[in-house]
């Protein structure tokens, strides 16, 4: 086992008071040990339950204090070496230095205490996959200001950006592009009239997108069109005038599901995580257990993620969609793979919406809102009376918000599951079943 003594101190926090030792009793979900001096707690970023470590106050407060560490005097038997380079400072991941298994029990204690108003009893079943290499999109920023440019991500303890040498939670050929891009852009005109970049990796394979904060000139452009050919990447620029529907609408990208090829603009949303996508989207199906009765409502749709694998299984479905580019791509994806039984609707779903659900004989209804929730559309979904809801959430709280209110309105939690689709980060991800109660 790896496991190391560090002396964590993120730049910018200033310590008042002297060096103190704790006991760390717990953790919280944003991976702070939980300690208390004279009864009152005290939360030490980077200590883990179990240890006994060397802090100092950084700030305090009328029920809890905020401490950082300075040595672990007795870690725990979970501790490892994180596997990144720069986890004390890059904000992107808080988990590294604790066992794979012991990231998941402890995302599923602190998701059960999110939902301990509306589970009863029920056991939580656990996705997952591997814990490293598995983003498939990354906004790399870009800091060019003191002369020598930095890429990377935002730090843990301030905003300032942290440049990245290696970030092993990118898939590996992106890790690969960073590297080259690196490279490339050290001394390069480009440098400086850059905004951020976004990093894709999809069936069609990497693609970089340049997103400026000044234009080009035509022959640096072309200087960088011979480097993506180089490096078998597609190249997008988006100059500060353009929106996303001018950056290159004759080169969608596309991803494979389910048997299935989706289209999307680079800049739309996808899951960032494919295996789990995967995992997620056939265990969505396996959960509704549809047959060719079942009409299903898909909200918050996007371009068809969910949609088109359920209308392989049902009778038909409804895509509900606020953006109108990817309503559009997601009915060019229902075309383009076959599907007849299957229309998207563009509609802001937190406000009021025309259409008649009801009269279209809705039996299942799945939903995967943004962190908000879907609050403002559930009285609809409730009038729609449909037997299941399934219920795909990236927050926790508005989804025991939004369950506790579907079940005060008739229905019951039958399945949860986690889905750790961000390993090392304290994102957690959530399904749930909910089943309308005779
Ligand atoms: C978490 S993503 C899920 C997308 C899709 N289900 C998938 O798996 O790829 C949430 C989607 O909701 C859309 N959205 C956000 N706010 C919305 C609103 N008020 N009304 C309808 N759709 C919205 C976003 O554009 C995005 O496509
Ligand atoms: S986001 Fe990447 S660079 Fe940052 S800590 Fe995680 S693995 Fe390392």
């Amino acid at each position: 086992m790896r496991r190391r003594t560090p002396s964590r101190r993120p730049a910018k926090v200033q310590p008042i008071g002297p060096v103190q030792t704790f006991h760390v009793e717990g953790l919280t979900h944003e991976a702070k040990g939980v300690a208390r001096l004279q009864g009152k707690v005290t939360f030490i970023a980077g200590a883990l339950p179990s240890e006994t470590v060397s802090a100092q106050i950084t700030k305090t407060g009328r029920h809890f204090d905020e401490a950082v560490l300075v040595n672990i005097i007795e870690p725990s038997a979970y501790r490892i070496d994180p596997s990144c380079q720069h986890f004390n400072e890059c904000g992107g991941c808080s988990f590294q230095h604790l066992m794979d298994e012991q990231q998941l029990s402890s995302k599923t204690d602190w998701l059960k205490g999110q939902l301990r108003n509306v589970l009863s009893g029920q056991d939580l079943a656990l996705l997952s996959d591997t814990s490293t290499k598995y983003r498939r999109r990354a906004r790399i920023a870009v800091d060019n200001k003191k002369g020598s440019l930095s890429l990377g991500f935002r730090g843990k303890a301030s905003k300032d950006i942290v440049s990245i040498k290696q970030c092993v939670v990118l898939t590996t050929s992106l890790q690969e592009t960073f590297h080259s891009l690196k490279l490339a852009l050290s001394g390069n005109d480009l440098a400086s009239a850059l905004g951020h970049i976004e990093l894709l990796e999809d069936t069609k394979g990497v693609s970089v997108l340049f997103r400026l904060t000044s234009t080009v000139s035509e022959a640096l452009e072309s200087s960088w069109q011979v480097w993506a050919q180089q490096e078998e990447v597609s190249l997008y620029w988006q100059a500060p005038s353009m929106s996303k529907a001018d950056v290159a609408p004759e080169n969608m990208r596309y991803y494979d599901l389910d048997g299935l090829r989706l289209s999307y603009h680079p800049q739309d949303f996808i899951q960032v995580n494919a295996a789990m996508n995967q995992k997620m989207v056939a265990q969505a199906m396996d959960w509704l257990n549809l047959t060719d009765q079942d009409v299903v409502l898909d909200l918050f749709c996007g371009v068809g993620n969910f949609s088109l694998p359920l209308a392989k299984r049902a009778q038909s479905v409804i895509g509900v969609e606020v953006q109108e580019t990817m309503v559009a791509a997601a009915k060019e994806n229902a075309h383009q793979n076959g599907f007849d039984n299957v229309s998207f609707i563009a509609a802001d779903l937190t406000q009021p919406v025309a259409h008649q659900f009801k009269k279209e004989g809705v039996t299942k209804v799945l939903l995967d809102p943004p962190r908000a929730g879907a609050f403002e559309f559930l009285d609809t979904i409730i009038k729609i009376k449909p037997t299941q809801i399934l219920y795909v959430s990236c927050n926790a709280s508005t989804l025991a918000r939004d369950a506790e209110y579907l079940i005060a309105k008739g229905y019951r939690v039958l399945r949860v599951s986690l889905m750790d689709m961000f390993p090392q980060t304290s994102h957690v991800e959530t399904m749930m079943l909910l089943q309308k109660k005779k």
